[in-house]
């Protein structure tokens, strides 16, 4: 074992505050150690450290740099292998016919398109985080990675594609992501007019929220990405924003992400709290840098994530979250299909 999970181990043992993490295509393993328990919150943007913030919330817990140990350690590529399990509880639950009446919204102009998720429970044998977050690694080297635990908030862990916003002094980058297909053996990707439009819309969403402060503003084309099994549509939006306080109104009128919510927001965001069933806590909140690069020290950088493809442990139970977007053509069982495969880029990992 490696001084960083040595680290990791006594931190559990001591139930003490910490994350690691692992940015995209990095070859390094970052880890936040808080020396005491207390649960800070961020209450100015511009502190350094580490934020976890939740979808329905201005209350962001938050590690700050001043009262933690950092360790940065190189990846180790060793090989894991994981069996595949059938005997996941599949959990349809009522999600089926949340979509059904959130189509019937769409349909009735109540908002345009909403984000629908649901929370599958799977049973854990033998949980170890050293291998889950290695196995996560090597099966999704290109997304961040991380396992965040503070003992009033809990354990979350996660490997998600999207990136919220990323800054280094005045420049900026996010993206519109959207439109999932599963990778089968398919070797050149069809789009459908209901998902290439579904990705516009997040697209437009996010130019349209943060227009006013940026002072240059750059739409890439959309392309064709990877996620771990699963393939979506992506568009990279980048420029310079107005001033450096411009970052927390970014992050807030880029939080929650279309991608995540919907649009128009607010009413999107009503619907599933009104209909979802249960508490998204932390899934589809964001989480990652803030004002420092933990890997250079560099400060005024920022590396926000939107946290997707991740679960929260209860004991002896993986509480996997996954969501997808509805829009008027929506159909419940493909969605459900959707969100089935989507757990499955977790389950890869802690079956
Ligand atoms: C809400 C999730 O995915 C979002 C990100 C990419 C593609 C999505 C989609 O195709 O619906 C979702 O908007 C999730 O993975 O839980």
């Amino acid at each position: 074992m490696t001084d960083l999970f040595i680290k990791v181990r006594t931190h559990q043992e001591q139930n003490l505050p910490f994350v690691i993490f692992s940015k995209p295509d990095s070859s390094k393993t970052v880890g936040l150690f808080q020396k005491n328990d207390h649960l800070y919150f961020l209450e100015k943007f511009d502190k350094k450290g580490f934020v976890f913030a939740p979808f329905d919330s201005e209350i962001i817990p938050f590690l700050p740099l001043q009262f933690c140990d950092v360790y940065v350690e190189k990846n180790n590529f060793s090989t894991y292998f994981f069996e595949d399990n059938n005997s996941f509880n599949l959990g349809n639950d009522h999600f089926e016919e949340t979509v059904v009446k959130a189509v019937d919204s769409i349909k009735n102009k109540k908002f345009e398109k909403v984000v629908i998720s649901r929370r599958e429970l799977f049973e854990l044998k033998n949980f170890d985080i050293e291998l889950f977050f290695k196995k996560s690694l090597q099966n999704y080297p290109s997304a961040f990675n991380y396992c965040f635990y503070h003992p009033k908030v809990g354990l979350w862990l996660g490997a998600t594609p999207e990136q919220l916003l990323k800054t280094k002094e005045s420049n900026f980058e996010t993206v519109a992501l959207a439109g999932t297909q599963k990778v089968d053996s398919i070797e050149k990707v069809v789009w459908t007019e209901k998902e290439i439009n579904e990705q516009q819309l997040v697209t437009d969403f996010i130019v349209e929220s943060i227009k006013d402060f940026t002072k240059e503003l750059n739409v890439s084309n959309p392309k064709t990405v990877k996620a771990g099994s699963i393939f979506h549509i992506k568009t990279k939006i980048s420029g310079k924003l107005k001033s450096k306080k411009a970052v927390e109104k970014v992050i807030k009128s880029l939080h929650p992400t279309s991608a995540v919510c919907g649009m128009p927001r607010e009413s999107a965001k009503e619907f599933i709290i009104q209909n979802e069933g249960y508490n998204r806590e932390y899934y589809s909140g964001f989480l990652g840098e803030l004002n420092i690069d933990f890997t250079s020290f560099r400060t005024q950088h920022s590396d926000l994530y939107v946290n997707l493809r991740c679960l929260k442990i209860v004991e002896n139970t993986a509480q996997i979250f996954v969501g997808c977007g509805i829009t008027a053509e929506s159909n419940p069982k493909d969605e459900y299909l959707e969100t089935v495969n989507k757990a499955m880029t977790m389950k890869k990992i802690i079956a």
